[in-house]
């Protein structure tokens, strides 16, 4: 006879070794949308989701017929016996029904701290069946925009945030700068619903940058509860420790995948029975963690002038940053690089020279002008009618002029380079990187490598991010999709084997060899450890 299953009091907390997220929100009988939705998606990223109601709305794929809401002192009530037990990482707040609500969300989320959750706000104001689900005053938003981290509106809820008709692009920018104007630190705009769009275009806005994320237009857009997923998909990547972009660019992937696995092709099977294909493309699946290079969303990158007026800015944010034509940069003579060393003179390019190395990249970081075009000269008449494959880092033009084989340029470089000019000069590029949103900037591009960066804690260069591990190092050798692949940043002899199994084309390394006593046999015993001889 089988055991039963005891059930301890530890396994209560089962869930709670998950990080948590909590959603403030309506409650969706259907199961299409609302908290339903957030909670799925969010355990279907590993998170523990728990659930604030708001109220209980009473609709069907096709119909509203009936809302009840929370009164706010309920909500509260939620709010004090989840704060003690499960305190969240982020909370995704959804429909709110009335402003006593929102100020009573409003005052709870300040006097949060120590940490302070991460807060989204996705302001639902109608259901896709019309139903209307939040009434709210114009100083109780504004209390609210001032609270949250980021603002997910559409295009309808962005007017009714706003009082300002969203018709065009340069409307929708216009109605941006007001929420931001209100007090919102970051705006993300769902596009689905811009009909003078050609693809779906969702644009996020804070201090800094403008970020575009462009996807082709779906063809299932009966699909309910998108934008409740989005919203928690964005916190949940957040607990899960990436930058807002990254996780913008990751929750944007993830709906995608999720529409296209809901939505079957229409196969015979699926046609001949009419029921079972309508149910599928109402009830999304669950899909994980997004993995499929073409259900990331392009991005591209927009820094704000500081000196450049509004009206400027937002022509400037209309432009695509990079004017880089369609096409490809020409492709690497040997694409399995093996060790790549990068150094700052050519004495370094000399003394190297008798490994037989097959990339090598001059980094000079200090120097007169001309000093510095002597170095680059001498690097590429050394390496000349050899295999070996010399980058040279920043300098464009001066790599054109003085015929280089490729350049190297990182994220700022790439918004002022000539990306034309060095293509047609026949050229490679290899572009640095460093997370979901720059490489998917930088595969539009078709560079010849992407640098994948920092790896490991370096003290080369001072890096405004944070270290990314291999294990995610693995997950953007496979967003690169073939592209060849180089991984930079604290990689040394002990942590070399783990980058190698990942399958980058390339292992860069500066202080590995240049601070090595022996720099020829730390490069041989890189090779080896690699498993590149
Ligand atoms: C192979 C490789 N990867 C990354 C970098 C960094 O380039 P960049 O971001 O341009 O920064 P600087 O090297 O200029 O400080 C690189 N050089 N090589
Ligand atoms: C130059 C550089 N670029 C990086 C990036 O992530 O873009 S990390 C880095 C320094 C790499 O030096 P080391 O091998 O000594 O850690
Ligand atoms: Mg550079």
């Amino acid at each position: 006879m089988m055991a039963k299953a005891s059930i301890s009091p530890a396994s209560n907390n089962l869930n709670t070794a998950l990080p948590v997220v909590w959603c403030v929100g309506g409650v969706d009988c259907s199961g299409g949308a609302g908290v339903t939705r957030d909670a799925i998606t969010l355990a279907d990223l590993s998170i523990h989701a728990c659930v604030l109601t708001t109220q209980l709305t009473v609709q069907s794929n096709s119909i509203m017929l009936s809302k009840e809401s929370m009164c706010a002192s309920a909500l509260n009530q939620q709010w004090q016996v989840l704060f003690e037990d499960t305190p969240p990482r982020a909370i995704k707040i959804g429909a709110i029904a009335n402003d006593e609500q929102a100020l009573l969300l409003s005052a709870r989320i300040q006097k949060t701290s120590n940490p302070r959750p991460f807060v989204v706000w996705d302001p639902v104001l109608s259901t896709s069946s019309g139903g209307v689900l939040s009434e709210l005053s114009e100083s109780v938003v504004d209390e609210l925009l001032n609270t949250v981290d980021i603002v997910t509106p559409n295009i309808d809820e962005l007017t009714w945030l706003t009082h300002l008709p969203v018709v065009d692009e340069a409307s929708l920018l216009n109605a941006i700068n007001r929420l931001r104007g209100k007090g919102a630190k970051s705006v993300y705009v769902k596009g689905g619903h811009a009909h003078w769009q050609k693809n779906v275009s969702d644009i996020f806005v804070c201090a800094s940058h403008t970020l575009r994320f462009s996807q082709p237009k779906y063809a299932n857009g009966n699909l309910r509860g998108t934008g409740c997923m989005l919203a928690s998909a964005v916190a949940a990547f957040i607990v899960h420790d990436y930058c807002i972009e990254d996780a913008l660019t990751l929750a944007n992937a993830y709906v995608s995948e999720v529409r296209n696995h809901t939505l079957p092709k229409q196969s015979a099977a699926a046609n001949a029975n009419a029921i079972s294909s309508e149910l599928t493309a109402y009830f999304a699946r669950t899909n994980g963690f997004p993995t499929k290079p073409e259900s990331f969303p392009l991005v591209t990158f927009h820094q704000r002038g500081a000196t450049a007026n509004e009206k400027e800015r937002d022509k400037d944010t209309l432009l695509e940053a990079s004017s880089c034509k369609e096409g490809h940069f020409p492709a690497l003579t040997h694409t399995h690089l093996g060790i790549y060393p990068v150094v700052d003179s050519v004495q370094w390019i000399a003394r190297l020279w008798p490994t037989a190395v097959k990339i090598m990249q001059l980094r000079v970081k200090q120097g007169s002008q001309e000093d510095i075009r002597q170095q680059i000269k001498e690097a590429i008449e050394l390496v000349k009618h050899t295999d070996c494959q010399l980058f040279i880092n920043d300098y464009w033009e001066l790599a054109i002029e003085l015929g280089a084989y490729g350049v190297h340029l990182g994220q700022e470089d790439i918004d002022t380079a000539d990306l034309n000019a060095i293509r047609n000069a026949g050229l490679r590029l290899g572009i640095s990187t460093h997370g979901f949103a720059e490489i998917q900037r930088v595969r539009a591009l078709n560079p010849s490598y992407i640098a994948l960066g920092h790896i490991f804690p370096t003290n080369t260069k001072d890096m405004p991010s944070k270290p990314q591990g291999v294990a995610r190092l693995e997950k953007y050798v496979q967003l690169c999709d073939g592209i060849p692949t180089v991984a930079i940043g604290g990689i040394n002899l002990s942590r070399i084997g783990d980058v190698a199994k990942t399958g980058v084309s390339g292992i860069a390394v500066v202080s590995a060899i240049t601070q090595a006593e022996h720099p020829l046999k730390a490069y041989q015993a890189l090779v080896e450890e690699a498993g590149f001889a």
